[in-house]
């Protein structure tokens, strides 16, 4: 139709307003006005009967076209839907195409709650290694680090156990591996008694250095646990892994990040765990310096002081946050400020570590971004800019992180405290689930384990 067509049709429109039908409307309200009071009672309740079902009709309308997805038909209507949030408040204004998306979440709900119930025979669990504190965040933050280790747990007729890898004649080969209490708790949880099962560790983590290998174990068992079992837990709103791994663990500085990925703030609320997710700076890499000699964390959290100094107190209060904004703001150069600390590295460093502050110093004079000890120690980990990927396939100049790992290799030569360096980035995804038997994955849900 053509633009002066349309003109046209609205001035003829108006005039038919304006000359038949106003007047008209007008004499039936005056004729109405006049009529006797039950006639007017009756006009008034014919005119209420109308506008409700007009309402009635555009509901209608709205919700048939609320079946499809309205973007497909090139509609897209307001309407107030009201929908529930991650803290479980209920907001509204959303639009058709919410709705629709709504109703997929639901299906696909539906479908994980369906996937997650069944009783599986085998399940194979990969988890992150972690780095906790990162300087002045102790028990509090932490980060997953690109390294990981697995664990398959199988049903079988007896007990077995069996770890390759880091620290494979370490670990306990008993039921007293942190793997297996995992797999306890989750049973427990679940209402069932643990049956014969058959363990397969590939440990790639490193054993009792300080980057989580305590922590992975235990997410992993409890993840291959609850699959297992087919019991679901809350996730919204209560984080229940957290709460079981935290419980196990005693902190949440390596389980968090080892479930959820990334790096982690955690608290506990005086009821339970809480973990908020704080910015990876994009293209942050990770060199670590992993000595030869094992520190346990029970060993150095017996060298700590179990009083600090309020001027102590205030000063890893204002680093720790000044670190967390550090992050957020992407901010490489205020790294080095955030991750200074007093309530525990000056200690671990006298008592059990003497390798670390030359170890700090090589690096941050070789470029590194932030400097700490990873955990409970002995590593060290240094924070550095460049490019994100492959060491290969990157350009040597944009990055630090060579000349960061050899200086902290030298200094550690010097300082008699041998060891190796790994070159890493760190992760945002946590702990998840490769492979299953019988496999998840039907109609519309596929896991990236089931190729
Ligand atoms: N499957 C397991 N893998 C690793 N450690 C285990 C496992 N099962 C039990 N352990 C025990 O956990 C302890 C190692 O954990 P520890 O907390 O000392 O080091 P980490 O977890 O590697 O470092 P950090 O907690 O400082 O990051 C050892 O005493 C070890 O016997
Ligand atoms: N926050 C812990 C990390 C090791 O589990 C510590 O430093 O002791």
């Amino acid at each position: 139709m053509s633009e002066r067509v349309r003109v046209l049709g609205y001035v003829a429109a108006g005039l038919c307003l304006d000359r038949v039908v106003g007047p008209a409307v007008w004499r039936l309200i005056r004729r109405v006005l006049e009529s006797p009071a039950e006639t007017r009672r009756l006009a008034v309740a014919s005119f209420c009967a109308g506008i409700c079902a007009t309402v009635a009709a555009i509901g209608a309308f709205a919700r048939v076209q609320a079946s499809e997805p309205a973007w497909l038909s090139g509609r897209n209507f307001q309407c107030k839907v009201p929908s529930v949030d991650k803290e479980g408040a209920v907001t509204g204004n959303f639009n058709l195409r919410n709705v629709y998306d709504l109703e997929m979440q639901e299906r696909i709900r539906a479908d994980v709650i369906e996937e997650m119930a069944i009783k599986r025979t085998s399940v194979t669990v990969r988890v992150p290694a972690t780095s906790a504190n990162m300087g002045p965040g102790f028990d509090c933050l932490g980060m997953a680090l690109d390294m990981w280790s697995e664990l398959t747990v199988s049903r079988a007729n007896e007990f077995s156990i069996e770890a390759s890898g880091e620290g494979s004649d370490q670990v306990p080969m008993d039921e007293t591996n942190l793997c297996c209490m995992g797999v306890r708790k989750a049973f427990e949880v679940a209402g069932e008694a643990v049956p014969p099962l058959r363990y397969v560790c590939k440990n790639r983590i490193p054993f009792a250095r300080g980057l989580g290998s305590s922590s992975a174990a235990i997410v992993a068992g409890l993840i291959a646990g609850l699959v297992l079992t087919g019991h679901k837990l809350t996730c919204w709103g209560e984080e229940s892994l957290l709460q079981l791994a935290a419980e196990i663990e005693g902190h949440p500085d390596n389980v968090s990040p080892a479930i959820y990925g990334g790096i982690q703030l955690g608290i506990h609320t005086g009821k339970r765990w809480m973990s908020e997710r704080v910015t990876v700076p994009a293209g942050m890499q990770v060199v670590v310096f992993i000595p030869e000699t094992i520190g346990k964390t029970s060993e150095a959290r017996a060298v700590l002081d179990t009083e600090v100094s309020r001027n102590d107190a205030v000063f890893n209060v204002g680093r720790v946050a000044w670190l967390v904004n550090a992050f957020n703001m992407q901010r490489f150069d205020n790294l080095k400020f955030g991750a200074q600390d007093r309530l525990h590295q000056p200690q671990r460093a006298d008592r059990v570590y003497p390798h670390l502050y030359p170890l700090v110093d090589a690096a941050t004079t070789a470029g590194a971004a932030a400097v700490f000890l990873s955990g409970a120690g002995p590593a060290v980990l240094a924070l550095t800019s460049g490019a994100s990927g492959d060491i290969f396939a990157q350009r040597e100049k944009e990055r630090v992180d060579t000349s960061v790992a050899k200086a902290m290799l030298s200094a550690s030569e010097e300082s008699g405290f041998e060891g190796q360096v790994f070159i890493t980035q760190p992760v945002e995804t946590g702990a998840h689930v490769v492979h299953a038997e019988p496999n998840f994955s039907n109609r519309l849900l596929r896991y990236r384990g089931d190729v």
